[in-house]
């Protein structure tokens, strides 16, 4: 733990469950990641990793990896929800899978992503929806979707203490006003794009994603601006990278976008698992005497 760091001031809260459960030894593994980590890791030309967690197991792993930003994405819509998009998912919906994050992760940063219609109506609705996200969901940050548009929701979540990621290029709770799964800022969009960078640092944003952006533009980006760029699907000159955990590990069916890549088949693992388990079952060589009592 570095020698500023602010450890629990008023002694309240549970203790750290370390390895000896929660009546053990508090745990003294490293410093929680906090957002001005990330600016002094762009400052020191330094890539950060993102991934997407839902869960407790996903996000207690993630965060022993060493992953340092855990984003509770509305993509919980598409793969923990069953919905084919992230628009229908709800406040509701994200609230107790953001605090079972923060239940388990230790070090990571948690940012928790505000659902379609949860900010866009006015900076008085982001506020009340943000801190919804802090209190309730625990979160560290949120994340909004939006550039020049939003920087006055930016700019009131930031001034009232609530550390917040922006999202440019292609933002998917838009995807009908943009048409469909397209790359944004190619050609005169570029020039959109850089606006709305700039806007949302200006506005307070401590972190900025950019989507299916083209690897030039978002490497002039994280040229300009001072706080660090995250790039999905958009080139290898940004300060972070972040995937959607379902897509990186293979857990999910169907095609990926370019941008993705598969470090692990969990699909196939589980799926030979549970099919090894169901004819165990079937022909009774499970459970064995020594699952028995
Ligand atoms: N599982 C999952 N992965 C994601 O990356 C993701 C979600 N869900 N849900 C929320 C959004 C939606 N996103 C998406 C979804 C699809 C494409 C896609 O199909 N892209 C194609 C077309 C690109 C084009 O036409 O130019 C691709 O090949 O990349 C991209 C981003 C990113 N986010
Ligand atoms: C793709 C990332 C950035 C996201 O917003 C999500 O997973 O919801
Ligand atoms: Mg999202």
């Amino acid at each position: 733990m570095s020698s500023d760091e602010q450890q629990a001031p008023y002694g309240g809260g549970p203790a750290p469950a370390g390895p000896g459960g929660p009546a053990g030894p508090a745990r003294t593994g490293p410093a929680r990641v906090r957002t001005r980590h990330l600016a002094e890791m762009k400052a020191a030309g330094e890539r950060f990793a993102m991934l997407t967690t839902y869960d407790q197991h996903t996000a207690a792993i993630f965060d022993e990896a060493g992953i340092e930003v855990l984003l509770v994405g509305d993509s919980a819509g598409n793969n923990v929800l069953g919905h084919a998009t992230t628009i229908p998912v709800t406040v509701e919906d994200l609230l107790p899978l953001t605090a079972a994050v923060a239940r388990s992760a230790t070090r990571a940063l948690v940012v928790g992503d505000l659902p379609f219609g949860s900010y866009q109506a006015s900076p008085e609705q982001a506020y009340l929806t943000a801190a919804r996200f802090m209190k309730t969901g625990g979160a560290h940050a949120v994340k909004l979707e939006g550039g020049v548009e939003m920087a006055p929701q930016i700019e009131r979540l930031s001034r009232g203490g609530i550390p917040t990621m922006a999202h440019i290029g292609f933002t998917p709770q838009s995807e009908h006003a943009l048409g469909g799964y397209r790359v944004q800022g190619r050609g005169d969009a570029a020039e959109q794009l850089l606006a709305d960078a700039h806007a949302v640092q200006a506005a307070g944003a401590f972190a900025v994603v950019m989507e299916m952006v083209p690897a030039e533009i978002a490497g002039r980006v994280t040229a300009e601006l001072t706080i660090p760029t995250i790039g999905i699907g958009a080139g290898a000159d940004c300060d972070g990278q972040v995937l959607v955990w379902t897509d990186a590990f293979g857990m999910r069916e169907g095609r990926m976008p370019r941008f993705v890549k598969q470090y692990a088949d969990l699909r196939g693992v589980l799926l030979a698992g549970a099919r090894a388990y169901a004819d165990e079952v079937r022909d009774g060589s499970f459970p064995a005497p020594e699952h028995g009592f």
